[in-house]
């Protein structure tokens, strides 16, 4: 029994809109790509990479405008035989601390069967194992750490990347660093000596409007569906309703995918407007379900709280002892805290009023 069949329905390639889709263009960002590009002058020159710091929202074009540019770079490159330019990409999620990051990029610049564990070194060793290896590769290296803000407070790595030849730890390659993070607090916290090479050159990308997306999704939806079966408020109306939100591409992107996905299950001929109003409905109840499941049981306790003193028509805004009686009496009768009252200053079961974790 065939379980499967091959379809076109609807889309001809959705792979078109997925995230790690590089389109041929970067649409919309004329004025950050200049930028950017100028400040990799000096690599196609053959003198040592600047360092560089791109911040801006989530989906916002960080990435893939990076990937972009340092194709052509690379590309460009091979007509200047003097020029040996590598580049290396790591997302730094979940990394967080330098010892993991230098790690990482050891087993990035090692071939398969060479790579170390990310356990037991010193960390001067796995430093030592990342100059090493950078030599080994040679010329012009260009490392982009995404999401690098998941280095935290340990950023003793972007200190001595920029300053390893003139500490003498390289000799011959030249390294870059392209930062990139959303967080726009992460430049504040770091060392004001990482902060002054890190972010030697910097570019913002800010948050896409509406008519910016909808180029953006005329584009790629062109690519992505099969002729005439979006009907034509679908593009505008992902657009605006991503522009109102986020500003981002992705999230525009992301309706799109699901209201065509809607489409599809539905075996429906067209992609209209109802598909999208749904689609918004199950991305946004997927994204409230991802973020419960990132509770503590004590922080499910106090939502079903909130939620249940709403349900029962509890006048708004609940004065806070109200929710903190109920929780209790959620909190006791699930026998996540014993019967007698919480005493807010001794904290032995469950820290007072911000009960967290296991009593
Ligand atoms: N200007 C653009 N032209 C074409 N596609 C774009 C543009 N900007 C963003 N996109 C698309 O939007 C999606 C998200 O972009 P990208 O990953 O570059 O965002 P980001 O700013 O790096 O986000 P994050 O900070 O979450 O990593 C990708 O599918 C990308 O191809």
């Amino acid at each position: 029994m065939t379980v499967f069949e091959r379809t076109h329905a609807v889309f001809d390639d959705e792979d078109v809109l997925r995230d790690d889709y590089q389109p041929e263009r970067i649409e919309e960002r004329d004025e950050e790509l200049e930028e950017y590009k100028a400040y990799f002058q000096p690599v196609i020159n053959g003198k040592q990479p600047r360092n560089i710091f791109l911040y801006g929202k989530t989906g916002v074009g960080k990435t893939v405008a990076t990937k972009y540019l340092l194709s052509h770079l690379e590309r460009d490159a091979e007509r200047y035989d003097d020029l040996d330019i590598t580049t290396v990409y790591l997302n730094c999620e979940h990394l967080t601390s330098s010892y993991r990051v230098a790690v990482n990029l050891v087993n990035e610049l090692r071939e398969e069967g060479e790579q170390i564990s990310t356990t037991g070194y010193p960390r001067d060793a796995v430093y030592d194992m990342l100059w090493a290896e950078l030599e080994e590769v040679g010329g012009t290296i260009l490392v982009v750490l995404d999401e690098i803000d998941y280095i935290g407070d340990d950023d003793s790595l972007l200190y001595q990347i920029p300053r390893a030849r003139s500490n003498e730890n390289l000799h011959d390659a030249k390294v870059g660093i392209i930062g990139i993070s959303n967080d726009f607090k992460f430049r504040e916290q770091l060392d004001p000596r990482v902060e002054d090479t890190l972010c030697e050159r910097e570019i913002h990308f800010p948050p896409y409007d509406g008519n910016e997306l909808r180029n953006i999704l005329d584009k790629r939806s062109t690519l992505a569906f099969e002729d005439g079966v979006l009907s034509e408020d679908v593009v505008p109306l992902c657009s605006a309703l991503a522009a109102q939100d986020r500003g981002s591409a992705r999230q525009a992107l992301d309706l799109l995918f699901e209201a065509g996905d809607l489409a599809r299950r539905n075996g429906d001929g067209n992609v209209t407007e109802h598909h999208v109003r749904n689609a918004r409905s199950r991305l946004e109840k997927r994204q409230i379900e991802e973020s419960m499941k990132d509770l503590t049981s004590h922080d499910h306790l106090t939502l079903y709280t909130i939620t249940a003193l709403t349900v029962f028509g509890e006048e708004m805004p609940v004065r806070r002892q109200t929710i903190y009686d109920r929780y209790e009496d959620v909190a006791t009768s699930t026998g996540f805290v014993r019967s007698d009252r919480c005493d807010p200053v001794a904290p032995p079961r469950c820290g007072g009023g911000r009960c967290r974790g296991s009593s």
